[in-house]
């Protein structure tokens, strides 16, 4: 069984799916910590790019490109458990960063690098059950999955949460109003991508996340799954 969540930033995918992968004792892949690892993996090379963006080197498939798509094939990401590991490094905790926020988006736009990461993301996937959460989940790499969920709510919303989420001393130094600022921005790219379009499959339920409490999310989604197991201790 496959279940699919996709939404924009900050819209709960990753909690709610995540407390539904423990739940079902399912495994969880998490595909936005996919792109991070490798854009954490190819950093130097983004940096070495006239504005960070590897669009242009591209587009017109130069030696920039060249030098960039070999180092991209070299990385080696693979999921332990609930570990991401970038070369046999476990990298989970410096895939946050708003930095990897910023570079993400930009090398997840390109073509070859989705083609590159729905390999690797089907690979880990092979013959098992698994919720997978992301932008393109129910649409392009888990196009057959049985349930389909897509997640939405205002970039105001989405912003609190992510702020809510930092630390006091980061709370301090980033303003709600930036925050969103930068959920727009990743919005804008993921929605107008090539391939791998944040958009809901057409099979999709479809569940507006932001006047709805995390419980709310997760028993509207146990139900809709028809599984009274899960999330039975919140109903
Ligand atoms: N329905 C909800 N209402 C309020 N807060 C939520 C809800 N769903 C998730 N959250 C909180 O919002 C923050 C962002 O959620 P997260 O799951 O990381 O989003 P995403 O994976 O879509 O970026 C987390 O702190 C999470 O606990
Ligand atoms: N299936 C996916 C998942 C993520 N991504 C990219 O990876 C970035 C980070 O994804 P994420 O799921 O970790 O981000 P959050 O929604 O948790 O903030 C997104 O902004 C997308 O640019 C993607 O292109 N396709």
């Amino acid at each position: 069984m496959i279940i699919t969540i996709d939404g924009p930033a900050g819209v709960g995918k990753s909690s709610v799916s995540g407390y539904l992968a423990k739940k079902e004792n399912i495994l969880l892949l998490k595909s936005g910590s996919f792109y991070r690892a490798l854009s954490l993996g190819v950093k130097d090379e983004l940096a070495a790019l006239p504005s960070g963006d590897p669009e242009t080197c591209y587009e017109l498939r130069d030696k920039r490109w060249q030098r960039l798509w070999h180092r991209i094939q070299s990385v080696y990401i693979r999921q332990q458990d609930e570990q991401i590991l970038l070369n046999g490094q476990d990298v989970t905790d410096r895939l946050g960063t708003p930095e990897m926020d910023f570079l993400t988006p930009l090398l997840s736009k390109l073509p070859p690098v989705r083609h590159f990461i729905n390999n690797l993301l089907r690979s880990q996937a092979e013959g098992r059950s698994l919720i997978a959460e992301g932008r393109d989940m129910g649409t392009v790499v888990f196009p057959h999955a049985r349930h389909k969920f897509f997640l939405e709510a205002g970039s105001g919303v989405r912003a609190r949460r992510r702020w809510e989420q930092l630390h006091p001393k980061e709370q301090a130094l980033r303003s709600l109003a930036e925050i969103e600022n930068q959920i727009s921005v990743r919005d804008k790219i993921d929605r107008n991508k090539k391939e791998g379009t944040l958009r809901a499959a057409e099979n999709a339920h479809i569940i507006d996340t932001g006047s709805l409490t995390f419980e709310d999310v997760c028993q509207i989604i146990a139900g809709s799954l028809n599984n009274r197991n899960i999330c039975n201790h919140l109903g």
